[in-house]
């Protein structure tokens, strides 16, 4: 092999590197947002990284204030960060105009709130509260609705209005709506929040089914943990930074294997776990040590009284 030239070099240090994330579906480098009131400042994102790949279906879970709404404001288009990157489906949500702003809320991203009340019109039928946002968006076509309904195990809620429903067919047609228009993304806030656990698990199926049948990217935020097992990843939320990830994949047996990892961000800061930082009175500084396959992490030594 001959040695590159001295320009040939130099088209290779010219050429653009790869974006962070390549072509994940989601992704968020260094994602900040700072709200103003009244002069005091609250950081609900500070510098938070994910990447999302196309058709996965993905829990973020976090105790109340870490951060989880806003993300999802901002994924779904509501709201604009103050700071980073947030791309969807190579689209870039700081810098969109209005009027992609409001095309991509309408057919990029597909939404379910919390509040069953909030996701569907009290005075439409279950069909027609599907046919509505196709007809917004000028492309209704006849018994789309009832698939999507059919899909998600509510056929049988079609011609009933929100209060002929339970919770439950509410958050599964609320599901049928916000696939209306065929979106590349369903964000849902807390779906089951309102929901015993039984029903809980069948809104659970419908949102699997979609990821599943229809290939569209979910994304579930929670400060329920059990949503893990429901899910293949589950991001973990702390003070507006992603601090721990959840795989879970079959074993050899055919059992579930979940195996919690810390993220590690691109310059190399990690978050302990709280729990173990207090089970060793860890604080301020830790000793590290790099072994052959392993990074050893210890309390500090204890200093000399004299020495301080
Ligand atoms: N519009 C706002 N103005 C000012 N501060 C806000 C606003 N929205 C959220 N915050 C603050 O930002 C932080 C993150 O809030 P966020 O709602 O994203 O958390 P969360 O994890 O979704 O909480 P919860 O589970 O209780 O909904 C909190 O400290 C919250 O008080």
């Amino acid at each position: 092999m001959t040695n590159p030239t001295l320009s040939e070099l130099e088209a290779a240090a010219g050429r653009e590197k790869p974006a962070f994330g390549g072509d994940a579906h989601i992704v968020c480098d260094n994602l900040v947002r700072i709200y103003k009131t009244e002069g005091v400042e609250v950081v609900a994102l500070q510098g938070l990284d994910l990447l999302v790949g196309k058709g996965e279906l993905l829990a973020v879970v976090g105790a109340s204030g870490s951060g989880k709404s806003t993300l999802l404001n901002v994924l779904s288009g509501l709201d604009v960060p103050t700071a980073g990157v947030a791309r969807v489906a190579g689209m870039d949500l700081l810098a969109m105009t209005a009027r992609d702003r409001l095309r991509y809320r309408r057919e990029v991203v597909g939404f379910i709130w919390q509040q069953t009340a909030r996701n569907l019109l009290p005075y439409l039928s279950a069909r027609e509260n599907v046919e509505l946002p196709m007809k917004l968006a000028g492309r209704a076509r006849r018994g789309r609705a009832a698939e999507l309904l059919d899909l998600l195990g509510v056929g049988h809620c079609a011609d009933r209005r929100t209060p002929e429903m339970s919770g439950g067919e509410q958050q599964r047609v609320a599901i049928a709506v916000a696939l209306a228009n065929a979106p590349q993304l369903i964000l849902a806030d807390e779906p089951t929040g309102e929901l015993d656990s039984e029903t809980s698990e069948q809104v659970f199926e419908s949102l699997r089914r979609a990821n599943r049948e229809l290939g569209v990217t979910v994304v579930v935020v929670t400060h329920d943990p059990l949503v893990s097992e429901q899910v293949d990843r589950t991001i973990g939320i702390r003070d507006g930074r992603t601090s721990s990830e959840t795989l879970r994949r079959e074993g050899a047996e055919g059992q579930v294997v979940a195996e919690e990892y810390a993220v590690l961000d691109r310059v190399g800061r990690l978050q302990l776990p709280r729990d173990f930082m207090n089970a060793l009175d860890m604080e301020r500084r830790v000793r590290l040590e790099l072994e052959a396959d392993h990074i050893g992490v210890w309390p500090a030594r204890e200093e000399p009284a004299d020495e301080q």
